[in-house]
């Protein structure tokens, strides 16, 4: 909910300026030979001649000097003509930029996937220079590198794959992890972001195509936390695909079996994070994109004994807290109102329970933190997933969601129902606060939007943060057009702000992790913490409050 990168930045400048022995890429791991941007900090380089040119992490291409080219054995290997980093980043800037004459970037950018090839060849030769233009253009370059884009990219991985970045465990793997962990390159790693790519954003099961999007987390873990490029580690555990499409995909880089499940699937992910832990015993996991039905499972089962958290649970309720008593600020009523707020939230998988969780503690912190309060705090939400509002006579209901089920004679005094619609809902409830987690493009109807016409907020707010684009539950057109001009309105994917005519701007606010999860593990990673425990997650949550303009 914040358009905040410039306060963010400021922040992480100043943390990277104190800390920077551990996390200023620049100030580590340089070789002896090269001169880094502040001069100072040599450090070994074993490799010479094409191989550092080759090698992105040391290769500084046309601005290598005359001096480090006669070190490193480069000298005939170069065009002669000596690059400032900055010349060269102009050079690279002319390039990309050309694709902008056509067509502004933005959520519908025609070409947003040769601007991501673009930057990816930069990535794949020269890191630094990457990370230079990424942190200088983080707001424009964020949604090619991250979500939106990112989707797109994983969507078309097996046909976009040059070369590799990251590690692949396969189902193939079992008992090989302890040593095959000792293949990558760096002895000290900091962050992991690890998926099995069974839902990756609102696409569904991607299979081993989904490392994109440990990828572009991980992008943002260095362009916005400072973490060291070379300490980062993205990773995709390949235990199948149950997407038909792929599983007949010659071309389909996976493997192509159904995915493993019940203990054979913990086997593989516990035999995971033993391998990692045992090599890099202080990094940092998160867990991005695991199907519900794990991503909780998963959690409970390692978060007591291991320095990880997931993304979509946890990263997530955390910046749904920081917009939902932003939300409440621009209504102009003190924050403590925030337990009277109306809550519907479309979407019970592990982003929409992860809040429903969250802002149940927050609420019930907010009336007194003890077990009454904690039990109406529930009260304030309804839930709505794919059978409709989720009552106490669900069948089979899902054990996460029992909390949230509303009690039959109460749903009943309401006019609504088990299974009642998204409509219906809207329509009773009059919410204060409509949130979608739902993956479901469009759900967000003309007669949803209308019927929340009827809240009994001064301001109802729209949260559609379901990605990529394609996948919000409506445009903040369509929720302006039909709601009105005072509604505050957030997206999980970025989208123009709206003209409302007569100088009048609809702002779109955008309510995506990436504005919690770098902090997260950057606090941890400082802070030395053994686990990611909830206090820290809330500590998180609310510091990212204090960045929120919901306009
Ligand atoms: N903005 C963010 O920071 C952020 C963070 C995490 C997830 N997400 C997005 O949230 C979406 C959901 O993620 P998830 O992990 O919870 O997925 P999920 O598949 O676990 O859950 C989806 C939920 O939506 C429900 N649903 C499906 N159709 C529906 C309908 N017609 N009406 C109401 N509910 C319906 C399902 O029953 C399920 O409960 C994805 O698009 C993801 O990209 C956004
Ligand atoms: O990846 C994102 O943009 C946010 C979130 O983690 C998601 O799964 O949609
Ligand atoms: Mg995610």
């Amino acid at each position: 909910m914040s358009n905040c990168w410039n306060q963010t930045r400021a922040a992480t400048s100043l943390i990277r300026r104190l800390k920077r022995s551990i996390i200023n890429p620049a100030a580590v791991a340089r070789p002896r030979c090269f001169t880094t941007a502040e001069g100072h900090r040599p450090s070994l380089v074993h490799k010479r001649s094409l191989d550092i040119l080759h090698d992105p992490w040391f290769n500084k291409g046309t601005a290598f000097s005359m001096t480090e080219r006669d070190r490193l054995d480069l000298r005939g290997l170069l065009p002669p003509n000596i690059m400032s980093p900055e010349q060269q980043i102009e050079r690279f800037m002319v390039d990309l930029k050309r694709l902008e004459v056509q067509a502004r970037d933005g959520p519908s950018d025609p070409n947003a996937l040769a601007k991501w090839r673009i930057l990816n060849r930069l990535h794949d030769r020269n890191e630094t220079m990457y990370y230079k233009v990424l942190i200088a253009n983080i707001e424009e370059y964020a949604p090619i590198v991250y979500t939106p884009t990112v989707g797109l990219v994983c969507q078309n991985y097996s046909g976009l794959f040059r070369r590799p970045r990251g590690m692949y465990f396969s189902a193939e793997d079992r008992g090989e992890m302890m040593s095959m962990v000792y293949n990558w390159p760096a002895d000290q790693v900091d962050m992991i972001v690890v998926t099995d790519g069974s839902r990756i954003l609102g696409l569904g099961d991607l299979g081993v195509q989904g490392i994109g999007i440990a990828i572009g987390k991980l992008d943002l873990y260095v362009a916005a936390a400072g973490i060291n490029p070379q300490r980062v580690l993205p990773v995709m555990i390949d235990v199948g695909t149950n997407n038909e499409k792929l599983l007949k995909d010659p071309l389909y880089l996976g493997l192509q079996q159904h995915r493993l499940d019940g203990d054979e699937y913990i086997a593989v992910i516990d035999e995971f994070m033993e391998a990692v832990f045992t090599r890099w015993p202080n990094v940092i996991v998160q867990f991005e994109d695991f199907q519900s039905k794990w991503a909780f499972k998963l959690l409970q089962r390692y978060r007591n004994t291991y320095r990880m958290f997931n993304d979509d649970v946890q990263g997530t309720a955390g910046v749904a807290i920081a917009g939902l008593l932003g939300a409440v600020r621009a209504q102009g009523r003190p924050m403590i109102d925030f337990p009277k707020q109306k809550i519907v939230v479309a979407g019970a998988g592990s982003a929409g329970i992860g809040v429903l969780n969250a802002a149940r503690k927050t609420m019930a912190r907010m009336l007194g933190n003890n077990e009454t309060a904690f039990d109406s705090a529930k009260s304030q939400f309804w839930v709505v997933d794919a059978n409709g509002l989720i009552t106490e006579e669900r069948e089979n209901i899902d054990p996460v969601a029992l909390p949230f089920a509303r009690k039959i004679k109460e749903a009943g005094r309401q006019g609504l129902r088990e299974g009642a619609s998204l409509v219906e809902v809207v329509e009773q409830v009059k919410p204060d606060v409509l949130l979608g987690l739902s993956a479901v493009g469009g759900l967000f109807s003309k007669e949803v939007l209308e019927a929340l016409k009827g809240s009994t907020s001064t301001r109802p707010a729209i949260f559609a943060m379901s990605n990529p684009t394609k996948n919000a539950e409506c445009t903040p057109e369509e929720a302006f057009s039909i709601v009105g001009d005072n509604i505050i309105f957030a997206s999980g994917s970025p989208f123009r702000d709206v003209n409302l005519g007569d100088g009048h701007v609809g702002h779109c606010n955008q309510g995506n992790n990436m504005y919690l999860f770098p902090g997260i593990g950057l606090g941890t990673l400082l802070s030395g913490s053994r686990i990611i425990s909830d206090g820290m997650l809330q500590a998180a949550a609310e510091r990212c409050v204090s960045f929120v303009f919901c306009f």
